[in-house]
């Protein structure tokens, strides 16, 4: 079955800050975006890999791609407002029917394992979202500052790839944008299509902040 990732890059990175975007910082020599395609290629080297990035680091990026001999054949499409719209414009560049995710370019540590449990799912379930338990207590806290333990096993930190086949992610994507969409399952949700959970690895954390720089670090050594 022909398979696509969409690798989203198209975020402003605002809890990161710095210089460079966040998916161009090296990571023990390698910028993260390289890092992540290479995941997936090492996955399936037939995988279709769509990268999207803001029109503005576009050239960067080609820049980059022949300063570190990176080779991976890939499609760039554009960058949207939220990351909704960036998966809508990467989404155009499928042209087949088959199986597609959608990858956080700033998740460069996701597992092979995770990734084939993934696609794997998702040809039987039509809907592959991977999950961790939650490892801390928590709590919820209401408007007035109120707050309670809540469940923890009622609760999953939600990752990806979120992989679906193709048809069904195109006419969730065909929904009008609203502020829940915060990941892909929420979106194909909205059609009142069911959402299949499988195990993500721990390592697949997303670069969000400085810290997690450290983190990656770290990671990086133990690959
Ligand atoms: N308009 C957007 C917003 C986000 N993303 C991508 O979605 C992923 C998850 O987003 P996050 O890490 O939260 O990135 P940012 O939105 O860039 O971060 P921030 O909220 O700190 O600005 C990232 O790979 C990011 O580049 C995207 O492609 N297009
Ligand atoms: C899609 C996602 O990575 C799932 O955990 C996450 O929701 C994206 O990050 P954001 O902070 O919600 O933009």
């Amino acid at each position: 079955m022909k398979k696509y990732v969409i690798v989203v890059a198209g975020g402003k990175g605002l809890r990161m800050g710095g210089d460079i975007p966040k998916q161009f910082i090296p990571i023990k020599g390698k910028p993260v975006l390289m890092r992540t395609l290479e995941a997936f290629h090492a996955y399936d080297d037939k995988i279709e890999l769509i990268v999207v990035l803001p029109v503005e680091q576009q050239s960067y990026w080609k820049r980059l791609c022949a300063d570190y001999g990176f080779m991976l054949p890939h499609t760039v499409a554009d960058g949207g407002e939220t990351r909704f719209h960036s998966v809508r414009n990467g989404l155009a560049q499928v042209k087949e029917d088959g199986l597609v995710g959608v990858h956080d370019g700033v998740r460069p540590f996701v597992s092979r394992e995770v990734i084939a449990s993934c696609y794997d799912a998702a040809a039987e379930q039509e809907a592959v979202v991977p999950v961790t338990d939650v490892v801390e207590t928590i709590r919820r806290v209401e408007p007035d500052g109120q707050s309670e333990t809540v469940p923890r096993d009622c609760y999953k930190l939600v990752q990806t790839p979120q992989v679906f086949t193709v048809g069904l992610l195109k006419q969730a994507y065909r929904q009008v944008y609203v502020p829940r969409f915060t990941d892909d399952a929420s979106v194909v949700e909205a059609l009142g299509h069911p959402v299949y959970l499988v195990k993500g690895n721990r390592e697949n954390i997303k670069l969000t902040t400085p810290f997690d720089l450290r983190v990656a670090e770290v990671l990086a050594d133990a690959e």
